[in-house]
């Protein structure tokens, strides 16, 4: 199946941590009257649930397992988008440094994968379909989740820019936001390529631009992408 076509929209944009994916993505599915997917939530979702299950994360059939049937329940609109497990809120707590720290092991996990890649693209199909597009942001979207989007972005920002990003929002220091940030993006890299842009990909670099600067950048690429198609 396309996500593509029908004429829906589907922006789909990757990056490394703090290059402002989400809080732009977001955006910009406002302004486009369309919804948001946070695929990295859903990553964080798994790992909290595991976690508060008492599943060894190193278990990966066992984790596997769970991202096939655990309860997740995404909230699509991107003025106010919700994560769920069952009918418990889990927003907050999946921003947790200990959340931060143990998804990557979720993630790297290709079983892991295969599961919530799946569940993705059929949270986008609906979602698209009930609202004309929809906006999925994460580190493999515009490769594997959904290489057929009608455009495709790669968010960029200098290392410098990201870690005082990140630095701002968790009140820590630069040099402890650094190593969590390199480290996490070291890890995510061994099972997506989201340094570089691949083959058709429009890079978006945030590193001068102020956040509406960043948004009208997305949303000149969307018009560009729009008119091509
Ligand atoms: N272009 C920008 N300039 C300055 N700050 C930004 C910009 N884009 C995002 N931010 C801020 O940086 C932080 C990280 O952004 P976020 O969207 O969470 O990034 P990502 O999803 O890529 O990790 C947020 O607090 C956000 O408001
Ligand atoms: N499409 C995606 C999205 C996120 N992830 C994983 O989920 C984690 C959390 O993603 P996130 O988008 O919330 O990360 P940040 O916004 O904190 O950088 C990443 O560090 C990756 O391990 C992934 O593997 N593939």
């Amino acid at each position: 199946m396309s996500l593509a076509e029908d004429g829906l929209l589907i922006v789909a944009i990757d990056g490394p941590s703090g290059t402002g994916k989400s809080s732009v993505s977001k955006a910009v599915a406002t302004a486009l009257g369309i919804g948001y997917l946070d695929t990295g939530a859903m990553y964080r979702a798994l790992t909290w649930w595991c976690v508060d299950r008492g599943i060894d994360l190193h278990d990966r059939s066992a984790v596997a397992r769970e991202a096939q049937t655990f309860p997740l329940a995404m909230g699509t609109d991107p003025a106010a988008p919700t994560v769920q497990v069952g009918d418990r809120d889990i927003a907050a707590a999946i921003r947790t440094p200990s959340v931060s720290a143990a998804v990557s092991d979720v993630a790297t996990n290709l079983g892991v994968r295969e599961q919530l890649i799946r569940r993705q693209r059929e949270l986008m199909a609906r979602v698209a379909a009930e609202t004309g597009g929809v906006v999925a942001e994460g580190r493999d979207i515009t490769t594997v989740v959904a290489p057929d989007a009608t455009v495709r972005i790669l968010m960029t920002a200098s290392e410098e820019a990201r870690i005082a990003r990140r630095a701002g929002e968790l009140a820590s220091t630069a040099a402890a936001t650094r190593a969590q940030v390199v480290d996490r993006d070291r890890r995510d890299s061994a099972v997506a390529s989201f340094m570089t842009a691949a083959d058709g990909v429009v890079t978006v670099d945030t590193s001068h631009l102020d956040f509406d600067g960043s948004v009208k950048a997305v949303l000149a690429v969307v018009d560009e992408g729009r008119g091509r198609d």
